[in-house]
């Protein structure tokens, strides 16, 4: 079912979306290739691990097929399925899978976009965004974030942690802005619009060692309510969740794979970071502007990085305008600019 939905209809939207622009965009699964590995992840309730079904957490990235791709201009769109080493499909979270994968190419940046104008402070009560906040403050924050905004910050902490794990980050921060957008009118306005210079409140803060959320946020526990419920919900939940709660040592023992993987992709331990200016980082492109894109090292090839960057931002547009939403804000996760390592 997840399979059929994430990649036969909702990757293929995508996708077509995409290339009526162009030869661009082709469909692959975390499964394809090896591409993504996962570990069975189990909600966390009351710090005891309660067993939702065939969700996965990512563990290891073989980046290869994607990167071939990416050399040969393609814009690879990649649907959140992946194979586990226990020779099960997992459903694993789309924000959380961008973020491994992100990591494992050696991204420079890691956008990801909502259907909100931000992260906001005090949701439901306020729609106050957050402009910046430092990986500190957003680990305090992740407990009590719900819904599809819990995901996209974790996947920002841990991209976070291993972008700037063992070299200089010059630009650590999270920023967190809204490029608010209205699709409602027939020209929309740009999304990707020029950010905010991050200031320099706190570059170089030391991550995490091990991002993973908390035992028990309150998603996991709405989650594992539906499950063991066996209530039709959202789409998510919908999928999410088959078979009944398991016995507690299964379910520990979920827990104990979801740890070593975790340690796999996962933040160094020992990391500091170091204090460095943050005005390194460039300002979110505008569409249609033919920025060369590198990865942290430098390597992308320019002239074809800035051309597929350029078309991609066009069709990403349209694509996302096309999916209906009135507003798109996107979250900035890492933007590391130029790494002396
Ligand atoms: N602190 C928060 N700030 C903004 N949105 C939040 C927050 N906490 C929970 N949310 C919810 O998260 C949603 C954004 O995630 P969404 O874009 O729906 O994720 P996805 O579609 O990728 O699952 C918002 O519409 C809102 O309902
Ligand atoms: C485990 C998990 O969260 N799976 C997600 C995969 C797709 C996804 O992440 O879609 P959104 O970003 O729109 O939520 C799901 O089943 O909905």
């Amino acid at each position: 079912m997840v399979r059929m939905v994430l990649t036969g209809r909702v990757q293929r939207e995508l996708v077509g979306h995409i290339n009526t622009h162009g030869p661009l965009a082709v469909g692959m699964t975390g499964e394809d290739a090896h591409t993504m590995t996962a570990v069975r992840r189990p909600a966390w309730v009351d710090g005891r691990a309660v067993d939702i079904g065939l969700v996965g957490d990512v563990v290891d990235v073989n980046p290869r097929a994607v990167r071939t791709l990416l050399e040969q201009g393609h814009i690879p769109v990649v649907s959140p399925v992946a194979r586990g080493e226990d020779a099960q499909v997992y459903n694993v979270n789309a924000d959380l899978a961008a973020s491994a994968l992100a990591v494992a190419l050696d991204a420079a940046r890691l956008v990801v976009l909502t259907d909100v104008a931000g992260l906001y402070a005090d949701w439901p009560h306020s729609t106050e965004v957050i402009e910046q906040l430092t990986a500190d403050e957003l680990a305090a924050l992740l407990p009590g974030l719900a819904a599809g905004m819990l995901p996209k910050m974790e996947g920002c902490l841990r991209a976070y942690a291993a972008a700037c794990t063992g070299r200089t980050c010059s630009t650590a921060v999270y920023r967190t802005h809204c490029c608010g957008v209205s699709w409602a009118g027939t020209a929309p306005a740009p999304w990707f619009c020029r950010s905010t210079t991050p200031t320099s409140r706190a570059p170089g803060r030391v991550p995490p060692e091990d991002p993973t959320p908390s035992q028990g946020s309150r998603e996991d526990a709405r989650v594992a309510a539906r499950v063991q419920g066996g209530r039709p919900g959202r789409r998510r939940e919908a999928h999410a969740g088959r078979g009944e709660p398991v016995p507690q040592e299964e379910a520990a023992a979920a827990d104990r794979r979801g740890e070593q993987g975790t340690h796999r992709l996962g933040a160094r331990p020992g990391h500091r970071g170091t204090q460095q200016p943050a005005s390194q980082s460039a300002a979110l492109p505008v569409p249609g502007h033919a920025e060369v894109v590198e990865n942290a090292r430098g390597t992308a090839t320019p002239l074809r990085a800035g051309r597929v960057y350029a078309q991609g931002q066009a069709a990403l547009q349209d694509a996302v305008g096309s999916l209906g939403h009135d507003e798109v804000g996107h979250v900035g996760a890492i933007e590391r600019g130029r790494s002396s390592a």
